[in-house]
Order: structure tokens, then C-alpha cells, then sequence
């Protein structure tokens, strides 16, 4: 139970289309996109459990798993995630639930010999006032974001952690910090969701009612960079197989809407044909984040999905899997 792989960079990822690999958080929106991508892809051997199958924060159901299953590759996708509301009212949920299922699954996963493991963290890791676009060596150099400051600290936690592992054991451990993310399996709670998720199921709902307005939280001046989950998991799995550094690396689209703006396109695909009202009592939260992605191209990995693209498929999602 001691050894792991001693060396930083690992045989290729897409080499071994046999290679057992943990999926962890396999039903929601990133990791159900990731095992698409990898299945599309030809591997054989993914291992996936539920929350009610094995419950991450549970470090001796975690270590049990590893020692039993033994998987060659982990991709961590499972964590307690939500919008500017559920970050704002459960702030005890969203720093403990993150560190206790990151370091759980991180240490075992150390412990129990898996060649490589990506972290997922995300934008909300920077500064709230980050120099724009935001360069990965922001991170640290300011205070956070109030609203989300609890969950950041957790993913800061975890970037650390694959960076200490790293050192200390010459783990190639990885981390990738994603902007604001859709698509479909996403979450549509009408409060606990992300911005997107929230105005396609409050648009659509207003336009199934005939409804004449639609609030919408905030001052609308909000930027945000949205990628779509196809996108993010085809550069996951692009850094699974060329990418073993210390640094994280952000992934993000490169592309920013205000939130007004982005109203208008859901209302748009989703064919809503009343008017917005702007709650202005709701938080804005950071006023801008858009990352630097430059050294992910640089690697050679670039999105591919539209914004409008990607909105229309994920109604179209929306309307065969969510809507009553
Ligand atoms: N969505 C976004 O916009 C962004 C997401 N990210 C990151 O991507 C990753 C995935 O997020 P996303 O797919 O959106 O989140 P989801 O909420 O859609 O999915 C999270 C998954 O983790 C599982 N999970 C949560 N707690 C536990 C637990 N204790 N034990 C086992 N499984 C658990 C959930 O299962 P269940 O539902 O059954 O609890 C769910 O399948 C996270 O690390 C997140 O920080 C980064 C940037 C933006
Ligand atoms: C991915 C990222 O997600 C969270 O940060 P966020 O980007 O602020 O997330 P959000 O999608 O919830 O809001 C974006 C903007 O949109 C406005 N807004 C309008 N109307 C609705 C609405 O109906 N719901 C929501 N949620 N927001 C709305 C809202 O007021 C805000 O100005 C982090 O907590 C953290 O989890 C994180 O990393």
C-alpha cells in the first residue's frame, strides 16, 4: 500500500483503451459528459459507482473501494456543487463535503498505486478583483469572491494537494480549474443551480404558462465565460494524456457574455416571448472571470462548441429528460 508510481509522467492515458479508470461522480454534468467521451473513445474498463454505492466523504469506504478495485487512471468529477444561492446558504456543505471527498479520494488514490489523477477545481479559485483574463498564476494573489469563498477554498485545498503529492512523491497528480460549465445532466433546481440551468427551466416554464415577465437575478452586468460539458471533457481527457505538471490549468472557452446577454439568448432558444425583470436584492456576485486559457491552447487543445450551439442542444436535452 505504499509504492504508487514513482514517476511524474505516466505512459500515455489513450494508449490503453483497457486501463481501468474511476469515474468519480459519473451522474452529474461533467462526469456523465467524461464517460460519453471516453466510451466514444473505445475504453473498455470504466469503474462508476454511485453516491448510494459509495459515499465519498467516507474515508473508510474509500480506502475499501481503492484496495479492492484497483483503478490505473481516477478523473475526479464528484463534488457538492451549486450556483451563487447554494454557495451563499450552505457554506458548511460546500467547504466540508469538498474536502473531505477530495482528500479521501486524492490519498487513497496515492496509496493504492493509480498511475494519474486529474482534480477538478474551478474559476471561482481566483480573486475576486484577478487581473482579466485571469493567468493560472493568479491564483493567491488576492481575496476571493464572498459568495463562493467556502467552496474555493476547498478546490485551492485540493490543487495544493496534487501539487504536495507531486513533490513529495513524484505523483502525477494534475488539476484543471473549468469556467462556468452547461449541458446536458445538468442541475435545473429553480434556486440551488448555475445561472443557465436556472433560466432555461424559468423560461421554459414561462412560456409553457404563457407568463408575461421572468425574473432574473442580479443587475444582468455580470460577466461570465461558459463552455459547453462536451468541450470540457474533451479537454480533460486531453490532459489526462498530455499534460503532467505541477501547475493547474485553466480550461476555459474564451469567450464572455454578460448575464443580461445570456438571458436574452435562453429566452431566444427557448422561444419566451415576454420581458425580463432584473431582481436587483439577488447577488451579482464576481463581477467578471474570465480566464486566460492560453496555456491549454498553447498545448494544443481549443473548444469547439458555439454558445448558441451548445444552448440548443442542451434544450433540446432539456425537453426529452427534465421538463414534466
Ligand atoms: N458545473 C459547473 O459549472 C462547474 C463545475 N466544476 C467542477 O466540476 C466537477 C463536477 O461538477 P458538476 O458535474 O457540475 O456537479 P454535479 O453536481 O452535476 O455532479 C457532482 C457529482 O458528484 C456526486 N457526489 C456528490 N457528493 C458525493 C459523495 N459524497 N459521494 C459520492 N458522490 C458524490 C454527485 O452525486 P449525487 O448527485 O448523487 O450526490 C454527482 O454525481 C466539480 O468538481 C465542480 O467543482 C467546475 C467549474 C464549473
Ligand atoms: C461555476 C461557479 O458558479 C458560482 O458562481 P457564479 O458564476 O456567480 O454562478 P451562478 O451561475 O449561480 O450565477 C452567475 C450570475 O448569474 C446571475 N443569475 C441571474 N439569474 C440567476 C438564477 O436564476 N440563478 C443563478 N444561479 N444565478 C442567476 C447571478 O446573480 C450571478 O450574477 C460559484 O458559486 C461557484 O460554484 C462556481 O465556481
Amino acid at each position: 500500500m505504499s509504492g504508487a508510481n514513482k514517476n511524474a509522467a505516466s505512459p500515455s492515458f489513450l494508449s490503453d483503451k483497457s486501463a481501468k479508470v474511476f469515474v468519480a461522480g459519473h451522474r452529474g454534468l461533467v462526469g456523465s459528459a467524461i464517460v460519453r467521451k471516453l466510451q466514444a473513445l473505445g475504453f473498455t474498463n470504466l469503474v462508476l459507482r454511485t453516491h448510494a454505492e459509495l459515499d465519498l466523504t467516507r474515508q473508510a469506504d474509500v480506502e475499501s473501494f481503492f484496495a479492492a478495485e484497483k483503478p490505473q487512471f481516477v478523473i475526479l468529477a464528484a463534488a457538492k456543487v451549486g450556483g451563487i444561492h447554494a454557495n451563499n446558504t450552505y457554506p458548511a456543505d460546500f467547504i466540508a463535503v469538498n474536502l473531505q471527498i477530495q482528500t479521501n479520494v486524492i490519498d487513497a488514490a496515492y496509496r493504492f498505486g493509480v498511475k494519474k489523477l486529474l482534480f477538478l477545481g474551478s474559476s471561482c479559485i481566483y480573486p475576486k478583483f484577478a487581473p482579466q483574463p485571469i493567468p493560472e498564476n493568479a491564483l493567491l494573489t488576492g481575496p476571493l469572491e464572498p459568495t463562493n469563498e467556502w467552496y474555493a477554498i476547498a478546490k485551492i485545498a485540493g490543487i495544493k494537494m496534487c501539487q504536495a503529492y507531486r513533490i513529495q512523491y513524484s505523483w502525477d497528480a494534475i488539476s484543471g480549474m473549468p469556467t462556468n460549465l452547461y449541458g446536458p445532466h445538468d442541475n435545473f433546481h429553480p434556486e440551488n443551480s448555475h445561472v443557465l440551468p436556472a433560466l432555461m427551466r424559468r423560461f421554459h416554464e414561462a412560456k409553457v404558462k404563457g407568463a408575461e415577465e421572468v425574473v432574473v437575478w442580479g443587475t444582468g452586468s455580470p460577466l461570465r465565460e461558459f463552455l459547453h460539458v462536451d468541450d470540457l471533457a474533451d479537454g480533460v481527457v486531453f490532459m489526462m494524456d498530455s499534460y503532467s505538471g505541477l501547475e493547474h490549468v485553466n480550461v476555459g472557452s474564451g469567450k464572455e457574455v454578460t448575464i443580461k446577454e445570456l438571458a436574452e439568448l435562453v429566452k431566444e432558444v427557448v422561444g419566451f416571448e415576454g420581458r425580463l425583470v432584473w431582481d436587483s436584492t439577488k447577488p451579482d456576485g464576481t463581477p467578471r472571470k474570465l480566464m486566460d486559457s492560453s496555456k491549454l491552447a498553447g498545448l494544443g487543445w481549443t473548444p469547439k462548441i458555439s454558445l448558441k450551439d451548445g444552448l440548443v442542444d442542451t434544450y433540446s436535452w432539456y425537453l426529452e429528460n427534465v421538463k414534466q
